[in-house]
């Protein structure tokens, strides 16, 4: 009954500092839970769960009348009772049985047809957390993403999900009954038999409780450890796993599997430590009730042999305590598996409760494109505080016009792109578009009339045609196809085993990079959106190709407002504007020639981009002639 594998805090230590109790926070875990017990808006679900509960009330009620039918019939046996009153008596007590179930583990009549019941209620809990958490996780910010690892996340998920589901059944079906059950035992045991016999079962149900508490309690650090490790052994391996191209360019095989080897062992340490705590967590329960149990049964004992007692009394104990007694042992249980469902909830919750970063104002509106001009005025942003990446940046892209940004490398060309998809919020400043703050409109309204080509084009593991579709997913094949031949991949397309129909390999791994390019232009111009952002978006391509594709782009997208990022300046030499950003601030501006004529930074590059060219042509030349 040991549940392997649970959370662990995604971004602290456990080891580090004392481990919160798994407790703490208990009402708020308890009331984020309810809205998943009751199924609102749905009348048929509503039903099962009373159902169920009026189910679990039958079965406390028969959980009484066994005992006592045990003994009527011991008492009849002795007596010189009558043949059909004992039929009637042996019958009831087998129905009872029946209803009850019991003996080694098998579940009674009334439990299976209460779990059969509850099939629906959990699946629509699990369905409802999961959709929940699917779409919290889109709606946070890039920044989240990018500092989480993703096998992390999707465990803890995977473990929050299950563990609200566990925690309903095990707290409904499992430790209240067995509550409800000592309850009633012990008023049973002082109004029946004697105050005596109550104050045994009380005084062992609170040695119990209280022992399976405090230990549990203390190894609450253990499981923490060990699942912290886990995660850790977990990520390694994914991580490991997608790196599968760095790891064979290095040789690096055994270095991973020896990482790999090294996480699961320190695993193993904290999972013995977490075994051999929960090995003494049960010796020390059975001691208890086993000393219960003696107790009792003495003391009854001596009661019958006294004469003060029937024999039947002594079965209706004996059967009583016994009955109580399988249920108790699954109670430490019970309450270990809740406190660790407890413990995977808290990331699962922390994901819930996580923050969006980029969020829209409350009286958003939608953006009402007109033409498309879009303004930077001051803007200043950094991704960590104190490091600014761009400072007072100020530009203005008249619509359907086409502005350049180059400049070294990490200048933060590639930050003003994402600022104006608001993947981040500026720190001050604003952009408009066609004069309207774009903090203050729906993101999504934004989004979708932008069209990015990003640096790094990862695909989806699916065909190709889905993949250009995916901007669309509405457009027809011959829409997919036009989108194709504009960014010059169509017969490309063509050409691989089943044509559009063909998988594109995890992250598009089977592509090439200027492949995967072209699909993302194709996605793009598929999407037709009024403002277009190309970061770098042909650099992978040779310059025939990325002629081609410039010539239909510029086709495709006449008349729409154009964000270029270049490094090859020979590709945005015609635009109508050229912005140089240098260490995140506009140093130069203008077009190709007022540029060049400047002779600043933007010349300096042309130059040696010229050179170089030149040399490479001289090269080219070289060995040409050298083959003739
Ligand atoms: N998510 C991030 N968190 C922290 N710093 C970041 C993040 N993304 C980028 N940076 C930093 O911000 C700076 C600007 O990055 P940016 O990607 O905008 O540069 P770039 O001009 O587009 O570079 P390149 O031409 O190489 O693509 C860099 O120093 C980079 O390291």
């Amino acid at each position: 009954m040991y549940l392997k594998g649970s959370a662990d805090p995604l971004t602290s230590s456990p080891s580090s500092s004392p481990s919160p109790s798994a407790w703490q926070g208990f009402w708020r875990k308890v009331s984020m839970l309810l809205p998943y017990v009751w199924p609102k808006g749905s009348t048929a679900l509503q039903g099962l769960v009373l159902l169920c509960v009026g189910l679990l009330v039958t079965e406390r009620l028969v959980n009484v009348l066994v005992p006592v039918y045990s003994k009527n019939i011991v008492n009849e046996l002795s007596a010189e009772g009558g043949w059909s009153s004992l039929i009637a008596t042996v019958c009831i007590y087998t129905l009872l049985k029946f209803l009850q179930g019991g003996g080694a583990g098998t579940s009674g009549f009334i439990s299976n047809l209460r779990q059969f019941m509850w099939i629906r209620v959990q699946q629509f809990t699990s369905r409802g957390v999961q959709v929940c958490l699917f779409s919290h996780l889109h709606g946070l910010s890039l920044r989240w993403h990018l500092e989480r690892r993703t096998g992390d996340v999707l465990r803890s998920v995977d473990r929050g999900t299950s563990s609200i589901n566990n925690l309903l059944s095990y707290i409904l079906f499992s430790i209240l009954p067995t509550i409800c059950d000592i309850i009633i035992a012990i008023i049973y045991f002082v109004s029946y038999f004697s105050v005596w016999f109550g104050l045994i079962v009380f005084t062992c149900m609170v040695l119990y409780l209280t022992c399976t508490i405090l230990i549990t309690e203390w190894r609450t650090k253990y499981r923490r450890e060990m699942n912290n490790q886990d995660n850790k052994a977990k990520s390694r391996a994914v991580d490991s796993l997608l790196n599968f191209e760095t790891v064979k360019y290095y040789n690096a095989e055994d270095y991973e599997v020896r990482c790999f080897e090294e996480a699961i062992l320190k695993y193993q340490h904290c999972e013995w430590k977490s075994s051999a705590s929960l090995a003494l967590l049960n010796q020390t329960q059975n001691i208890i009730i086993g000393s219960g149990l003696l107790a009792g049964s003495l003391l009854c004992a001596y009661l019958v042999y006294e004469g003060q007692f029937q024999v039947g009394d002594y079965v209706l104990f004996g059967t009583y305590i016994i009955q109580l007694y399988t249920p108790l042992n699954w109670f430490g249980t019970y309450y270990r598996l809740i406190q660790s469902a407890f413990v995977d909830m808290e990331n699962m919750l922390a994901l819930l409760t996580e923050q969006k970063e980029v969020q829209d104002a409350e009286d958003a509106q939608d953006l009402q494109l007109i033409a498309g001009q879009v303004e930077f005025d001051r803007v200043c942003f950094s991704y960590v505080p104190g490091t600014e990446v761009l400072r007072d940046v100020t530009f203005t892209v008249e619509a359907g016009q086409t502005v350049a940004l180059v400049g070294p490398s990490g200048s933060g060309k590639s930050s003003i792109l994402r600022l104006l998809f608001r993947f981040y919020n500026p720190q001050s400043g604003s952009i408009r578009i066609d004069g309207q703050d774009i903090s203050k409109v729906c993101q999504s309204s934004l989004r979708s009339y932008i069209g990015v080509v990003p640096q790094d084009t990862v695909l989806f593991h699916d065909t190709v045609g889905n993949n250009i579709r995916y901007s669309r997913v509405t457009a027809s094949d011959q829409e997919v196809e036009r989108a194709a031949m504009a960014a010059d991949i169509h017969t490309r397309i063509l050409e691989l085993p089943q044509g559009y129909d063909t998988e594109v390999g995890e992250r598009g791994l089977k592509l090439s990079g200027g492949e995967k390019q072209r699909v993302a232009i194709a996605r793009t111009i598929l999407k037709e959106p009024q403002i277009i952002l190309l970061d770098e978006a042909t650099s992978s391509l040779d310059t025939q190709t990325e002629r081609n594709i410039q010539a239909s782009l510029a086709k495709v997208f006449t008349n729409r407002t154009t964000i270029v990022v270049a490094h090859r300046l020979s590709t945005i030499a015609g635009a109508n504007q050229i912005l140089v950003v240098h260490n995140g601030q506009i140093t130069e501006r203008g077009r190709h020639e007022e540029l060049l004529a400047q002779g600043g930074l933007y010349a300096a590059m042309w130059m040696k981009q010229q050179k170089s060219l030149h040399t490479e042509t001289e090269t080219l030349m070289n060995h040409q002639t050298q083959d003739t």
